[in-house]
């Protein structure tokens, strides 16, 4: 199934990036990454662990403070405009535990402007979560579904998602790959997300950006058109440049 054939592709979105550099003390973790992600797209981020993945999407999300460099979100500059445009998914555990779901849908409701509730229930009624269980007694997989189905619920036009697919079984994962996918196609958004998962974003991402050792290894927002001219597989590409 091929999820990103004949996607409209808007250019509403954008994300530029220039020059930007992170270090914790003297360790460099981000450098010199020049980057514009734009349109209605979903954009892949991989990369071996600890080669600042997360950094770069709190970077973005206004979450982390740059060392050195630029980033601006549809034209917004400093971090709590940015804010404004984006709907961040950590990979951190986010809940109290203690909450109901119901709890916690109510909350979002109340906390953010055009929360998309109905789609919530939607969503809980598809993967079958009812909405009086506590959260501390979910599986991890269920837990890490509702932290992502609260995300997308958020109206933001720009999501940024730290490891969405991580610790979902395989079945799931293809309704949440069609679900990311109407997201971008039905709502002109852009989607940027990080992830371990190669085999499983294949035809769900529309442009590939590979990060090796703090830096910008590749780069391509038509991971479709490489496909179909050079035959290889985002695992393929993944190998060659960490070579
Ligand atoms: N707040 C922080 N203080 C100090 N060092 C940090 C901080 N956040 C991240 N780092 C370091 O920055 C490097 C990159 O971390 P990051 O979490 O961005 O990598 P990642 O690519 O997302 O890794 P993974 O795939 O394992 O999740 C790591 O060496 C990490 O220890």
């Amino acid at each position: 199934m091929r999820y990103s054939q004949g996607r409209r592709v808007t250019r509403m979105q954008k994300i530029e990036i220039k020059n930007l550099s992170k270090s914790y003390g003297s360790k460099k973790v981000i450098e010199d990454l020049t980057l514009t992600l734009e349109g209605n797209r979903i954009y892949g981020l991989i990369g071996e662990n600890g080669t600042g993945k997360s950094t770069l999407l709190r970077l973005i999300s206004g979450l982390a403070r740059p060392t050195k460099g630029t980033i601006e979100v549809n034209g917004k500059k400093n971090a709590e405009e940015r804010r404004s445009q984006i709907a961040y998914l950590s990979d951190q555990e986010a809940f109290d535990g203690f909450s109901t779901i119901a709890y916690q849908v109510d909350f979002h409701q109340k906390m953010v402007t055009g929360f998309q509730v109905d789609r919530v229930y939607d969503m809980l009624n598809t993967i079958r979560l009812s909405v009086d269980q506590k959260i501390k007694n979910l599986s991890k997989g269920h837990r890490n579904l509702f932290n992502l189905i609260l995300t997308l619920a958020n109206p933001a036009p720009i999501l940024v998602l730290d490891e969405p697919l991580s610790g979902i079984d395989t079945n799931k994962k293809e309704d949440l790959v069609q679900l990311l996918s109407t997201f971008t196609l039905d709502e002109e958004r852009l989607i940027i997300f990080a992830t371990h998962e190669y085999d499983e974003i294949e035809f769900l991402i529309d442009g590939l950006i590979i990060i090796k050792d703090s830096r910008l290894v590749y780069f391509t927002e038509d991971l479709e058109k490489m496909r179909l001219e050079h035959g290889k597989t985002i695992q393929q590409i993944f190998k060659e440049v960490n070579q």
